[in-house]
């Protein structure tokens, strides 16, 4: 009876995503002959032209507004806490998740300065809250002792968060960010990096919330531990997520596999969330168009992860560097009244046959003829196109 629900869930998760398509690169083309037209050097707002000429390709539309923007927030606890791998103890989740609640953690008050509706939801706080409660568990299990969770219970938090997000589309938003809060998660994320990068812990394992140097150690072999005891299978990232992973990541994956299906953005904070959103990418390689990247956070493992959500080189990761790994959605927060700049220019600014100047020319690349904007750029979003 059990296995045959499971099977249902997976079945399910199976039809949502079959259901997600590539973003549409002509649309993309459009946005990107706007930019080209609108009298400034070319290219020269970088990743805020990328951006928003991603963004016409996810919705269809080139006509692109972010006005009605989302910060979802998933709130669970990890049984790996247990190992001392934090410095401080799984209370915290709970203090600062009703804290959303009245406005008062440093995700809230970015939120209410850049114009953004904050969500938190409990997918597996140990404590009951009053935070909006979608709880699959209790909180995971110490995974150096036992998996995380069950393969349905894996499942059945992304689906959650793919409803979520549905939802939240259904709501009139736009943009979604996603954060969370977990005391930690960031030992969770390692472990779950690690298995999908296939790089060992101590590449890509971080202080978190601040860890001294033999709390660092205490992080990489509970990883270490975990992962060899339960033998994750990184080509099953289901079964990753069970064994090493927790409920704030799932959940996150289904909001970015959610914005996917519904065609909006979904924009990453830091280091959780960019795992989240590797999860996503490897059960369905056709949600990277939807996402967006923010910051690159401190944490080691950021940049890793981020290079394999980018088609790009180590070193061309665009993200603002500012040096954050709070986590909460700050990043994600941040980089969005940026972004709202560049739209505002994209929108408003006036071409060069209205300013009776003469096209601009392409000098930045080094062969201009072979390597033309419309050649490279177009490309964003997956397949060429087009007419
Ligand atoms: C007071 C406080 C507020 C936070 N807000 C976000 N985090 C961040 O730190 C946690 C991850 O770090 P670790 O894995 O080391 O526990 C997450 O909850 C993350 O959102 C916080 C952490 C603390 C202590
Ligand atoms: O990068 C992050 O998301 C992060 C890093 C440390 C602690 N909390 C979050």
């Amino acid at each position: 009876m059990k296995a045959e629900k499971g099977n249902n869930l997976e079945k399910e998760l199976q039809k949502m995503l079959i259901a997600i398509h590539p973003a549409d690169p002509c649309v993309a083309e459009t946005a990107l002959k706007r930019w080209n037209s609108i009298a400034k050097p070319l290219h020269s707002l970088g990743k805020l032209e990328k951006d928003i000429i991603q963004i016409a390709g996810m919705t269809g539309d080139p006509n692109v507004h972010l006005d009605k923007k989302a910060l979802l927030v998933m709130c669970a606890d990890n049984g790996v806490v247990e190992e001392g791998v934090t410095q401080t103890g799984q209370e915290v989740t709970a203090i600062v998740a009703e804290n959303f609640l009245t406005g008062n953690t440093s995700a809230a008050i970015m939120c209410r300065q850049a114009g953004v509706d904050l969500f938190p939801v409990d997918i597996g706080m140990v404590t009951d809250t009053k935070v909006p409660d979608v709880k699959i568990r209790y909180g995971t299990a110490n995974f150096v002792k036992e998996p995380a969770m069950t393969r349905g219970e894996a499942v059945r938090a992304i689906l959650t968060g793919i409803q979520i997000a549905r939802d939240k589309k259904k709501e009139g938003y736009q943009i979604l960010c996603i954060g969370e809060m977990g005391i930690g998660n960031t030992t969770t994320s390692s472990a779950v990096a690690s298995v999908l990068l296939g790089k060992e812990p101590e590449e890509l394992t971080g202080r978190g919330a601040g860890l001294d140097d033999s709390g660092l150690q205490k992080k990489i072999q509970a990883i270490c531990t975990g992962i060899e005891k339960h033998h994750p299978r990184a080509d099953d990232p289901v079964d990753v997520l069970a064994k090493v992973g927790g409920l704030d990541i799932a959940g996150m994956a289904g909001i970015c596999l959610g914005g996917a299906i519904e065609h909006i953005p979904v924009m990453l904070d830091g280091f959780i969330s960019d795992v989240a959103a590797l999860l996503a990418v490897h059960l369905c390689p056709a949600v990277k168009d939807y996402l967006l990247i923010s910051h690159v956070s401190k944490e080691p493992g950021a940049g890793m992860v981020l290079r394999e959500l980018t088609a790009e080189k180590a070193s061309d990761v665009h993200g603002m560097n500012l040096g954050m790994c709070l986590g909460e959605g700050t990043g994600a927060v941040a980089y969005l009244p940026v972004l709202e700049l560049g739209l505002s220019v994209y929108q408003e600014m006036s071409t060069f046959a209205e300013n009776q100047i003469e096209d601009y020319k392409d000098y930045t690349k080094e062969n201009p003829a072979k390597d033309s904007p419309e050649k490279t750029e177009a490309n964003i979003g997956g397949t060429p196109c087009c007419m």
